[in-house]
């Protein structure tokens, strides 16, 4: 295997959402670089966890021991307030059948039916981790307030985007994304104010976190460099900041606010 880096999950749509991001992060890394969990004799390890975080962490773990990999797993769904944080972990299989994002958009939908405008919000909720095979991790979570729609709107996105808007804004998620993809990833992040693909899911890491995950940045960045690709930012210590890529950007890329 000739990956430097592992994307521990079986959602196509992950796996392209954090390439998009990781791309520009860390100059030089290809496709080629990135295995996933599709790739054949991956683990599928049971997620069994009882939180985001912990389900992300039992998905990294697995594929960077299998691949003795850096390997960055994240764990999501949408949790509903009047439901009692409910989809929450079990969001994927919601209606019984796992990634059957129409029937699980469906059934949630229709428990909510009788719920008011006013006792609907809810929150995207993601969890994501990087765990390097000398047994480093790095976990965030971070959720994106909003509330839960009447009706799907848009055709953009996957899994619950559809019905789901974020505070502050006017349209769904789904329909949101519509200019993101035209725009691209890339442009998109540069917005002021802009939020990620992923729903602006992470505000708060630990200072741990930010710390370790610097270190994570130089390990990528330092291989990166035995291609002849080195970034100007590799090899110094690198305290992320609202304005610049920042080390939490790659380690949690679809969820740091930059306000
Ligand atoms: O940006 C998103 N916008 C809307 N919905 C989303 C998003 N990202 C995940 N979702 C939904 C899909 C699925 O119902 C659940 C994730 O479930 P989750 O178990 O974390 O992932 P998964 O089973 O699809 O793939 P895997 O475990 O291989 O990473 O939340």
């Amino acid at each position: 295997m000739t990956a430097r880096l592992a994307i521990a999950t079986h959602n196509a749509h992950k796996v392209g959402e954090i390439w998009a991001i990781l791309a520009p992060e860390v100059p030089g890394l290809t496709r080629e670089d990135v295995a996933s969990a599709k790739e054949p004799g991956a683990p599928s390890p049971v997620e069994d966890g009882t939180s985001f975080a912990g389900n992300a962490l039992i998905k990294a773990r697995a594929l960077a021991a299998s691949t003795g990999l850096p390997a960055i797993a994240d764990d999501s769904g949408i949790a509903v307030d009047v439901m009692g944080g409910a989809p929450g972990i079990f969001s994927a299989l919601w209606s019984g059948r796992h990634g059957a994002d129409q029937e699980n958009l469906d059934l949630l939908l229709a428990q909510m039916e009788d719920i008011p405008d006013g006792h609907r919000a809810a929150a995207f909720v993601c969890a994501a981790v990087l765990v390097t095979p000398d047994g480093r991790e790095i976990v965030c979570e971070g959720r994106q307030p909003g509330r839960l729609l009447r009706a799907a709107q848009g055709e953009h996105g996957f899994g619950y985007d559809p019905i789901f808007m974020g505070e502050g804004q006017t349209l769904s998620n789904a329909e949101a994304r519509r200019g993101r993809e035209e725009r691209g990833v890339a442009s998109w992040r540069r917005l002021p104010g802009a939020r990620t693909p992923r729903g602006a899911v992470a505000r708060r890491l630990t200072s741990r976190c930010s710390r370790d995950a610097t270190n994570v940045v130089q390990m990528l960045h330092g291989d990166v460099d035995r291609t002849g690709a080195r970034d100007p930012r590799a090899g110094t210590a690198h305290e992320p900041t609202a304005n610049s890529p920042s080390s939490t950007a790659l380690i949690c890329p679809w969820g740091v606010a930059r306000s």
